[in-house]
């Protein structure tokens, strides 16, 4: 991974009076907001038919309320976290988002770079641009997973797999949550399909994937595998069996099955099957640093961000992505240290207690500061 310069927040500059452009999470929401058309706003902001489960996601985060400890010298508070083999500046993996194209000319190549030069993972969406091999070429150090939406046969998931290998990706990941595309009203409602939608063929592959996939990568290949849409225990215990190496709960931001659970109250139930037996990766409705925090506390050892790497990204491109990881650094080692840790390997269940959640969810509930003129479909 690129050693990039840590960019500490300067202990020296009181906030709010660095000439930084983005000072707060919501600033790139703002920006982006400016810099998007209304279709490319909605595929961001959108979520599957009533997006209830999108909601979801942000309710489940904000009904768990901390237990601070005190007295405890935390004058050095670390983020970061060994994982794969190497050292993470945050457990953070920006999660595979397709199209990426449509907010930065390069695409998926500027999520890695700025994810590596940060010192986060990037997952590479299968339809996101400029693909497989020129996304390993632009980030040749960063830590690197590969997405697939599986829309052919065998032989060309067997393809993608070799693939990914050559090109040093460090983890495989198969997303499962989408043998059905959703109904994405806000585009329904504007007569709009996206033009990749318009060019994706393949869907009954995606439509008849089954644990045979799973079963023929890990018989035949080494990369660490991750499957990307696990909500149930059962179906954790069924890739347990299989050897899967990553459960990645999800439910994709709330953008497929309408009225699924938030992912932070499955987590519980994922975290309780796999004892231990695989890591966890968790997504959905995560952006700022006491999320993060609730996700480790609870026993995820990765957290996966969607929508704010969108905002970050067609804000300010490279750069923003990795700015909005600075930002999030920052939340969580503040938040790190008024719990009375020095490391996430302080945290632990003990941290969390139920609550009640303060306010109404929604794709941007997590920032009051930021007021966005609703659009009428
Ligand atoms: C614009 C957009 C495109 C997405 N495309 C993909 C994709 O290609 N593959 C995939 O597995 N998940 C995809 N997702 C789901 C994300 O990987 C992730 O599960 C979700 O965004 C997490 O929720 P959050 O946006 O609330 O952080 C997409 C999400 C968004 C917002």
């Amino acid at each position: 991974m690129n050693e990039a310069p840590r960019i500490r927040p300067n202990r020296n500059v009181e906030l709010g009076a660095s000439d930084e452009p983005f000072q707060n999470l919501h600033e790139f929401i703002r920006k982006a907001r400016a810099n998007l058309n209304q279709n490319a706003w909605d595929y961001i902001v959108g979520a599957a038919e009533t997006e209830t489960t999108m909601r979801r996601n942000r309710m489940a985060l904000d009904e768990i309320a901390f237990r601070p400890r005190v007295l405890r010298d935390v004058s050095k508070v670390d983020g970061s976290v060994e994982l794969f083999g190497r050292k993470m500046r945050l457990p953070v993996v920006l999660a595979p988002v397709g199209a990426l194209e449509i907010f930065d000319p390069h695409g998926a190549a500027s999520v890695a770079r700025g994810a590596g030069a940060f010192g986060a993972a990037h997952m590479l969406s299968s339809v996101s641009d400029p693909g497989l091999e020129k996304v390993a070429q632009a980030a040749p150090d960063a830590l690197r997973f590969y997405q697939l939406y599986v829309r052919g046969d065998d032989a060309f998931v067997e393809d993608v797999v070799s693939r990914s290998i050559k090109n040093s990706y460090a983890g495989f990941c198969l997303t499962v949550d989408t043998a059905h595309y959703s109904r994405r009203e806000r585009d329904i409602a504007k007569r709009y399909v996206r033009e990749s939608r318009l060019r994706a063929t393949g869907g009954d592959y995606q439509k008849g994937l089954n644990w045979k996939t799973v079963k023929l990568i890990k018989d035949k290949y080494k990369i660490p595998l991750i499957i990307k849409g696990i909500a149930t225990a059962e179906d954790a215990q069924i890739a347990l069996d299989h050897g899967v190496e990553w459960i990645y709960v999800s439910n994709h931001g709330g953008r497929q099955l309408d009225h699924g659970r938030g992912a932070m109250h499955v987590l519980p139930e994922i975290v309780d099957a796999v004892k231990g037996r695989a890591k966890i990766m968790v997504d959905g409705g995560f952006c700022r640093g006491t999320d993060i925090v609730k996700a480790i506390a609870s026993g995820a050892d990765m957290v996966g961000i969607g929508r704010l790497q969108c905002w970050a990204l067609a804000a300010a491109g490279e750069a923003g992505v990795t700015r909005m990881l600075e930002l999030l650094e920052d939340e969580v080692l503040r938040c790190l240290g008024l719990l009375g840790a020095t490391s996430f390997a302080e945290i632990d269940k003990s941290c969390l207690h139920p609550a009640t959640a303060t306010n109404v969810p929604s794709v941007f509930s997590a920032f009051p500061l930021l007021d966005i003129e609703p659009y009428r479909y």
